[in-house]
């Protein structure tokens, strides 16, 4: 079956049943090292999950690790250019979870990256990043601890498809000549731009399939959070790229009220139900002009419109969700995606799940997680119905590679998802305590002691893995 690899000959395969994992207690585990400082943070955080699961099952659990390889480790035991062996995809396929360390991705020409190609192999469309802040960590903004908020970015299209072509090249300009000369001036919105003739293209895909089924499983995990976190906000970007970004959040909200109807309220009508709470007698009208700012100045063929939302609103859910009963469900809204970067910061509280393209997920999940302590904080999980493969947020950072230097705490913490998903709560529990113990008697990495006040001497990340297992108990 496999060419260069042999799997553990203890532990049971993890199988699927309606797209959840039925687990074994000796689940076989392929990981992958990873390029970087994956040699650093790989070998830590196995040693913490395994003292994990042993002190909290002593025995009875155990999870037999299968190496399997990708990256530079790849064509050192394959041969050259051989980054994504197939033992490694066959591997992942077969044992349905595995965890993996970073890999490298050139920038311009050479390879497509390893890890955008594995969530597409596998269609693990719901990239899920949670950023939560533990006590004691330093960070650069003054309340992190305000944040706490769940990243699902859709993984597997928009443009990280990777449909493009480079500047120059024949089907490239071919492209270019037909969308210039054919297809443009066919479409009366465009009129009379042109693309650059020396332009590079990329195409950016954004499908209902893909964008419904991210917002579903958003949904469904923010009916599992408390109360006050049940919400779930669309960001986009839908003010300039009206048919990708845009109809992202349209298919959000589409998929919320049909799918969701009893469960779910849209930002809008909460605003429209409200405003009937606040004065029964409101006329349609006067709460049209409420939730619409400058209703006024529109055409009556608009106003009219927004009217009639108003009316299908109350016709159809007063009696389900007026009330105040709409405050005890998914509140789901949607915010443009620039203003995000901003309110994470200045609002963090008021976020809860942020579903997301795939562009927009990739830069906000770097910039949440700088607010609650930096990359080495960031875990992640990239989830489809038949598969998962657990990674951290942050990539091989190649000067640190080698060192024992970089923290190992997003690696650690991706783990910590791998056992929440495999049910092993236990075990998980006893990392995040030990994580937030060690972090609060100021045992730290590098990338945190710099920020404490005062500074203190870095653990080196096999240290930072040591300390927080003497902090499980
Ligand atoms: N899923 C994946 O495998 C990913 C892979 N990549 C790839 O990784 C390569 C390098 O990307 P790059 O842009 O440098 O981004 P990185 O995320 O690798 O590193 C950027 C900076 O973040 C900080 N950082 C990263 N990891 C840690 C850690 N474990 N502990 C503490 N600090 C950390 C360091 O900051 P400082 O030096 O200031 O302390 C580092 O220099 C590229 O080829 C890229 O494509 C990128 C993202 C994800
Ligand atoms: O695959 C890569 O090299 C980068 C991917 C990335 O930045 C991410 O998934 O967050
Ligand atoms: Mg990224």
């Amino acid at each position: 079956m496999y060419d260069k690899i042999t799997a553990p000959t203890t532990g049971a395969k993890i199988t699927f049943k309606n797209g959840e994992p039925v687990v074994p207690d000796n689940p076989i585990i392929p990981f992958i090292r990873g390029d970087g400082t994956g040699i650093d943070i790989w070998p830590a955080a196995q040693k913490v999950l395994d003292a994990a699961v042993e002190t909290a099952y002593k025995g009875k659990r155990k999870i037999s690790w299968f190496k399997v390889f990708a990256g530079d480790e790849a064509c050192e035991v394959y041969g050259t250019y051989q980054y994504l062996p197939q033992d490694t995809l066959t591997a992942i396929k077969e044992y349905g979870v595995a965890i993996k360390g970073p890999l490298t991705t050139p920038i311009g020409g050479g390879i497509r990256s390893l890890n955008v190609a594995l969530r597409q192999i596998f269609d693990l469309y719901a990239c899920v990043r949670p950023c939560r802040y533990y006590p004691g960590t330093p960070s650069p903004h003054k309340t992190p601890e305000k944040l706490d908020v769940i990243i699902y970015r859709e993984n597997t299209e928009d443009i990280y498809l990777g449909i493009e072509w480079r500047q120059g090249s024949e089907i490239g300009d071919r492209l270019i000549s037909i969308l210039n000369k054919e297809l443009i001036p066919a479409t009366p919105e465009h009129g009379k731009k042109q693309i650059p003739l020396d332009a590079g293209i990329g195409i950016k895909p954004i499908s209902k399939t893909g964008s419904q089924r991210l917002v579903r499983r958003a949904i469904k995990h923010a009916l599992l959070l408390p109360k006050n976190k049940q919400m779930v906000t669309l960001v986009h970007k839908g003010n300039i790229m009206k048919y990708t970004e845009g109809a992202f959040r349209d298919w959000g909200y589409e998929l919320a009220v049909s799918e969701f109807r009893s469960e779910c309220v849209t930002e809008r009508e909460s605003w429209i139900l409200s405003n009937k709470e606040s004065n029964p007698n409101l006329s349609l009208e006067d709460n049209a002009r409420k939730i619409e700012p400058g209703f006024d100045a529109l055409t009556s063929d608009k106003q009219a419109q927004i009217v009639e939302e108003v009316k299908t609103v109350l016709d159809s859910i007063w009696e389900s969700h007026g009330n105040g009963k709409w405050k005890d469900k998914v509140m789901v809204n949607d915010r443009i995606a620039d203003s995000i970067f901003q309110q994470i910061q200045t609002r963090p509280d008021e976020y809860s799940i942020l579903a997301t393209m795939n562009l927009n997920g990739d830069y906000l999940s770097d910039a949440a997680a700088a607010i609650v302590g930096g990359l080495g904080m960031g875990p992640g999980a990239n989830i489809g119905d038949e598969c998962a493969v657990f990674e951290a947020t942050h990539g091989t950072a190649p000067k640190h590679a080698g060192l024992d230097r970089v923290n190992p705490g997003s690696v650690i913490l991706s783990g910590v998802m791998m056992l929440e998903y495999l049910g092993w709560q236990e075990a998980a529990d006893l990392i995040k305590k030990g994580l937030g113990d060690a972090i609060a008697n100021r045992q730290v990495t590098y990338d945190l002691a710099r920020l404490l006040e005062p500074p203190v001497e870095p653990l080196k990340c096999s240290e930072f893995a040591d300390a927080i297992i003497k902090h499980f108990g």
